[in-house]
């Protein structure tokens, strides 16, 4: 694989005594060009250009899987929002800074990580590929990008923690409607070094996915991305109490128990929220918050951070670009909570427009797991390492020299939208 961005490589250069770390994600497009033009002609196997990646994964994929990942709900109406929210925005490049230099630590709650990039929690991994969320949490270590694990893994809690070994990792709840349960899990991922707890809120129930629902596809009915449940001992416990058998013996019984616990009502209200406190000491973060209301109403309930996310554009289909949202939000709560943004990031200059209008971080979903299903834990490393090194790069080329560069001062918002996708 192409080296360069490795944890170890970057550690050669740690800030000393208040001096700027320096970036050298670079050294990742340099590795391409040299092995291109003097090297093996070993190109990377995955595509560099964001706008053919998803047509990669879909010829890796079987029809299902790559369904279930490149759709959205309904007519994918907030899926294209999303990315033309992002076309809505022109970056005002500067020149003479001398920008040579990049710095792109942040500090999220206290924790200082490399770069403004996480991976989002995506489910069921195991669809993708055999390297699963235990694959892709060991690349996005050794990239010092926070791994969240989502609820509805295909790996274990435990097993992932392994495999993230020192690597950041955060812990994504799909909200049990059994407060016993939620506690279970909350000690878990405490006891095996979440740090940070990211609270789903959009999908207490599945969207319209219409190519899902043509291809009757539901994993987790049938087991799969249900192993945080069926491994909880609370959950065990009870559902053994109630039906006599383990969930083993008893997959789809138990599968729709579990499915029933999480996905199936929307039973939790703002006051819960202190629940949640009894049982986590770390920083709380609500996902799916689009209204600046709703975000006002976290820093009543006192999270410390939320995402401003509309799932990439899977849950309700007709809702408002995520992008759109962020600046209101940021005006209404930024210096209370901490502000971070998914829903349709493809580039690095992505990234860019979102930390210009205010998010502290962000985070990559779909693309990574494109190159996972290209190419296992190297394909979705190589993924994640482009988008650094573009979000490097251009970050130079824009004349911002570190993440406070990233302001307002840096957009104009225009009126030309142009297409969703443009090819060359
Ligand atoms: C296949 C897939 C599974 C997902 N599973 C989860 C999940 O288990 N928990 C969660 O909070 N979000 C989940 N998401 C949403 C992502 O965390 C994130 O919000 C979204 O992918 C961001 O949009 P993007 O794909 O345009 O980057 C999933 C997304 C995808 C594509
Ligand atoms: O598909 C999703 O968007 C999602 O969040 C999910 C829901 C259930 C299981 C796995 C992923």
């Amino acid at each position: 694989m192409f080296s360069g961005t490795s944890a170890k490589a970057r550690q050669a250069s740690p800030s000393v005594n208040g001096t700027p770390k320096e970036s050298n994600y670079g050294a990742f497009q340099n590795a391409i060009y040299q092995k291109g033009t003097f090297g093996s002609r070993t190109l990377p196997k995955v595509t560099t250009d964001p706008n053919k990646l998803e047509e990669q994964a879909r010829a890796a994929l079987p029809p299902t899987s790559y369904g279930y990942v490149a759709g959205g709900a309904g007519e994918r109406a907030t899926m294209d929002a999303n990315r033309l929210a992002f076309r809505q925005w022109k970056l005002i490049p500067r020149m003479l800074r001398d920008t040579t230099k990049r710095n792109l630590e942040i500090e999220l709650f206290g924790e200082k990580y490399d770069s403004p990039i996480l991976m989002a929690p995506v489910g069921v991994q195991v669809i993708f590929h055999e390297d699963k969320e235990t694959g892709l949490s060991e690349v996005c270590s050794e990239l010092g990008v926070p791994y969240i694990l989502s609820t509805a893994s295909s790996s274990s809690i435990e097993e992932v923690a392994e495999a993230n070994g020192a690597g950041p990792r955060w812990y994504q709840l799909y909200w049990p409607q059994d407060n016993d349960i939620t506690q279970s899990l909350l000690k878990r991922a405490k006891e095996n070094g979440y740090k940070t707890l990211v609270v789903t809120l959009d999908t207490w129930a599945l969207s319209w996915r219409p190519t899902d629902l043509d291809n009757a596809y539901i994993p987790f009915v049938k087991g799969v991305g249900d192993r945080t449940g069926f491994e909880d001992p609370v959950f065990r416990e009870k559902f053994e109490q109630q039906s006599g058998k383990t969930p083993e013996e008893d997959i789809q019984g138990a599968s729709k128990a579990w499915v029933g616990e999480v996905f199936s009502g929307a039973a939790h209200t703002w006051e819960d929220i202190k629940l949640l406190r009894e049982g986590w000491d770390g920083p709380i973060v609500l996902k799916g918050i689009q209204h600046p209301d709703d975000a006002r109403l976290a820093v009543e309930y006192g999270v410390d951070g939320i995402v401003v996310s509309n799932h990439g554009g899977r849950q309700l289909d007709g809702a408002v670009g995520s992008l759109e949202m962020l600046p209101e939000i940021v005006d209404a709560v930024g210096d209370k909570l901490t502000v971070l943004f998914d829903s349709g990031i493809r580039t690095g200059v992505d990234v860019i427009k979102a930390l210009s209008l205010g998010a502290k971080a962000v985070l990559v979903g779909r693309p990574a797991i494109y190159g996972l299903s290209i190419a296992g834990k190297q394909g979705a490393k190589q993924v994640l390492q482009g988008i650094l090194a573009d979000l490097d790069n251009s970050m130079g080329l824009a004349g911002i020299k570190n993440i406070q560069g990233c302001n307002r001062s840096m957009l104009r918002r225009v009126q030309y939208g142009g297409d969703v996708k443009s090819s060359n």
